[in-house]
């Protein structure tokens, strides 16, 4: 019966042929308080489509008659070849869509060659993640992963984490600086978003003071009522906490995720962090910010390549990271996309996203006249207006 179901799952799979197919079909796989925690945004979701709209301001330039027989669209992150320059990004409690969750997301990222950012809110431990997302049947070598952190106001709560992940192998945190405060996201205030008590949080124990749901999504975590408060910290500052952290997470590196501004990226230059990523966590957090395609070349002009510059929000095609790329990104991490791969079939679902990506973006490099991701440049882009195209970026 098991294997009949997976079988009629590829069937299903290989009718798909887009990222926007696979969000159709995983709309019918989750309930509404779960489809609305994913597909959802802040605010009135400016920022959330504009992620996604951005990408079609920007215009392919091809270029032709340049023997594109052989493309190669691999690269490599912290010395580990990757088969494309793609990561998933941190999603908190996978199993909302899955019941095999961050594990199976783990395992189809390491048979494609992908690298995984574990979510702080993940519904699997960060021991069995890492287990999972370094156990590959079909790329040689050791796989990269990375523990997204959140700061607690306790931070023995952190130092805990950050020592089971140093212990568990993790290569690199992301610590998430666009999260003060949660957003305000309306659909979680109205579903009452909660953790069914079916599932558990993988990092935390019963104990800690730390959980995911109330009245509102943040409400235990960010209430000082509770008798064992323990909650983001919104204290946290360049001097004192960039430094503290490092003192904590030992050979581990440091990134940060959220950077939108070059006068940000400039200060993360110099506290010596390890990389940082362009994202606005997928619209959920300040709407009305600049979209991450459009705040990226500010980012790349100031850091020069000296650290290695991702981005993330509205990738779901191809042809978008083709466009990061140009712009000046070294990788780009996806979100949605995966988690909607992940409802529609768990692992094979995730693969399924993953192949599209990969398929789509190797057909826009050869299209384009690239066979190699290190030719991609902003020549090969120009911004529509209102007016019409500038040509030259
Ligand atoms: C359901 C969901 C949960 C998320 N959870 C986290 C999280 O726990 N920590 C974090 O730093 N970012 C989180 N993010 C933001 C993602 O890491 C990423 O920035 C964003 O999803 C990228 O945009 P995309 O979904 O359009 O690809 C979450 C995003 C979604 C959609
Ligand atoms: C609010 C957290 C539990 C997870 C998160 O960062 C998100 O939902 O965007």
């Amino acid at each position: 019966m098991a294997s009949r179901g997976r079988d009629e799952d590829k069937k299903r799979l290989s009718e798909i042929l887009s990222i926007q197919d696979l969000r159709s079909v995983s709309h019918s796989k989750m309930d509404q308080m779960a489809r609305e925690y994913y597909d959802g945004g802040a605010g009135d979701g400016v920022t959330l489509k504009d992620n996604e709209a951005a990408y079609d301001r920007f215009i392919i330039r091809p270029r032709y008659l340049r023997d594109v027989s052989q493309c190669d669209p691999s690269t490599s992150l912290l010395d580990h070849p990757l088969t494309m320059p793609l990561g998933i990004a941190a999603a908190a409690m996978m199993k909302l869509a899955h019941p095999d969750g961050e594990s199976a997301v783990a395992r189809a990222a390491a048979d494609f060659g992908s690298v995984v950012c574990l979510s702080t809110f993940s519904t699997t431990s960060l021991e069995d993640v890492h287990k999972a997302a370094t156990t590959t049947t079909s790329m040689s070598g050791k796989r990269p992963c990375f523990l997204q952190l959140y700061i607690f106001q306790n931070r023995e709560t952190t130092i805990k984490m950050l020592n089971r992940a140093m212990k568990a192998g993790y290569d690199a945190i992301a610590l998430t600086i666009d999260s003060p405060y949660i957003g305000r996201r309306y659909n979680e205030v109205r579903n009452h978003f909660k953790l069914p008590s079916h599932l558990k949080l993988g990092n935390f124990e019963e104990n800690s003071g730390v959980k995911v749901g109330g009245e509102n999504l943040m409400e235990d975590i960010e209430s000082k009522s509770r008798k064992q408060p323990d909650r983001y910290d919104p204290s946290l500052e360049w001097d004192k906490d960039i430094q503290w952290l490092r003192s904590v997470c030992g050979n581990m590196q440091i990134w940060l995720k959220g950077i939108l501004t070059a006068e940000d990226a400039e200060l993360a230059l110099h506290h010596g962090v390890d990389g940082i990523i362009v994202s606005n966590h997928g619209g959920r957090q300040l709407d009305h910010v600049p979209s991450t395609l459009e705040a990226l070349p500010e980012v790349v002009d100031v850091i020069r390549g000296r650290i290695p510059v991702h981005v993330d929000g509205g990738i779901r095609r191809g042809s978008d990271v083709f466009k990061a790329i140009c712009l000046g990104a070294d990788l780009c991490w996806v979100g949605r996309p995966i988690l909607w791969g992940l409802a529609v079939a768990g692992q094979d679902g995730v693969r399924r996203a993953l192949d599209i990506l990969l398929e789509e973006f190797e057909l826009t490099m050869k299209l384009a006249g690239c066979t190699h991701v290190k030719q991609l440049s902003r020549r090969m882009l120009a911004k529509r207006d209102a007016m019409g195209y500038q040509s030259r970026l």
